[in-house]
């Protein structure tokens, strides 16, 4: 192991530091001194590359990393198709984009004997997986421990937990998370989800485009936001079982099982930068006004996806964290706005400072590209009428992807029972203040 390792609270010990070349090994000895692929690499493994950019892409975008296995990946057999269950992929063409303001309660209870794969629900995105381009909103509700493997072809996922911890096996290593915190599995990358309570439910992103990394700090200097050495990668940590293990691959949209004859995760050492990580959203600097005005809220992103043109993100995962608010003179909640962005919030705990009530954990809301949305009848009159004194925002935690495409909801999501029927309702009876004189 080398780097700035680290044990944490649950006992599981990091490697601190985001898109470092890291490196790890469960045995002494695994990983290879001086080369990636030995003529026989240590202790008879197998050596493997997996890129997750491609190989001429400039250094600093540059993602792989060397996996030292007891099995080689390759050594699998044939793939066929498995139910999707509720697991969408983009394009999203079945229905029409709708620029309505839309809200959603949680994820019903799922059947008993539900994992995280079969928990997983879309609610849309937009873009073209097999063109690596775009995002997926889905939701997760599961009560019980992935005994399969799943890995996503499609784009990496950045996951976020609402309720129930995780413990995520991965080929890495074994990462876990409580709500408040994310996790972010690489493209490609092989893993399991194990529940640490009676069910978990959140959200996640699947990103098909570049991989998420840490926005350019510009003006605010060289630290802040989400300080990258409060991302955690595992050690290596690799699971012993010859026998029937389902993998289940998501591939251009569908999902294909196999069953091997051997765990996939059964990697010893590791060395490189396309590796999985964890990351406490506390950890998050909130960065903010000491004058006057509402910064615009890609002053709270913590990880973008950058798209072919500078500036505009594929996607943003932006944190609305516990912070202070001292802005004089100034309409302190988020403003009222129309966003060429499209806007997917989503709720871990507590109540989010623009909406009084309808906003629930579990639930989100869409803002596509163009919806006039802000602050609902009650927090306009609330933060209206407030005292300016210094006040700390400390009774939730919210978040956004936002991307530069417009999210075009499955079926299941445009027809949902938990979609609220009335959620104009909130901009309703806004009074009419305006005296010419
Ligand atoms: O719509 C939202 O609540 C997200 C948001 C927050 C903010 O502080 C400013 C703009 C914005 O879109
Ligand atoms: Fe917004």
């Amino acid at each position: 192991m080398s780097g700035d390792a680290r044990k944490t609270a649950e006992g599981l010990t990091y490697l601190s530091g985001f898109g470092n070349e890291h490196s790890s090994e469960a045995v002494p000895g695994a990983l290879p001194e001086g080369r990636n692929s030995p003529q026989r690499a240590p202790l008879g493994l197998y050596a493997e590359q997996l890129s997750g950019t491609a190989f001429t892409e400039p250094r600093a975008r540059n993602r792989r990393s060397w996996l030292y296995r007891v099995h080689p990946s390759a050594a699998h057999p044939a793939f066929t198709r498995t139910d999707n269950g509720a697991i969408r992929t983009a394009p999203f063409t079945e229905s029409v984009p709708d620029p309505n303001r839309l809200r959603w309660n949680p994820l019903p209870e799922p059947a008993p004997g539900t994992d995280f794969l079969a928990g997983l629900w879309t609610l849309g995105g937009n873009g073209d997986a097999t063109q690596r381009t775009g995002m997926a909103v889905h939701l997760y509700h599961a009560n019980v421990s992935m005994d399969r493997v799943f890995s996503d072809a499609d784009g990496e996922l950045l996951i976020v937990p609402e309720r129930g911890g995780l413990l995520l096996h991965t080929e890495f290593g074994r990462l876990h998370v409580e709500p408040a915190h994310v996790a972010l599995i690489p493209r490609g990358v092989r893993f399991r989800v194990e529940l640490l309570d009676d069910s978990a439910r959140g959200y996640a992103c699947e990103n098909y485009g570049a991989p998420f990394q840490l926005p350019d700090l510009g003006p605010i200097g060289a630290n802040g936001l989400a300080n990258a050495r409060d991302f955690m990668a595992p050690v290596a940590a690799y699971e012993e079982v010859e026998g029937p293990v389902e993998v289940v691959n998501k591939f251009c949209g569908n999902l294909w099982t196999a069953m091997y004859d051997h765990t996939p995760l059964d990697v010893v050492a590791w060395h490189g930068n396309h590796v999985p990580y964890a990351y406490d959203l506390r950890r998050f600097n909130v960065i903010g006004t000491i004058s006057y005005d509402h910064p615009d809220p890609s002053i709270f992103t913590v990880l973008t996806s950058p798209s072919d043109t500078p500036g505009l993100a594929g996607v943003d995962f932006v944190v609305f964290a516990p912070r202070w608010l001292v802005g004089e003179d100034t309409f302190r909640p988020p403003y009222f706005h129309r966003n060429v962005m499209s806007e997917y919030m989503g709720l871990v705990e507590g109540a989010y400072d623009a909406k009084a009530e309808g906003f629930v954990p579990g639930g989100g809301s869409l803002h596509n590209m163009m919806s006039a949305h802000g602050p609902d009848r009650e927090t306009f009159d609330r933060a209206s009428a407030a005292e300016l004194k210094p006040q700390k925002i400390d009774d939730g935690l919210a978040f956004m992807f936002e991307t530069r495409w417009p999210v075009t909801l499955a079926p299941q999501a445009a027809d949902a029972e938990h979609l609220q029927q009335r959620y104009d309702d909130v901009w309703q009876g806004m009074q009419r203040h305006f005296r010419a004189v």
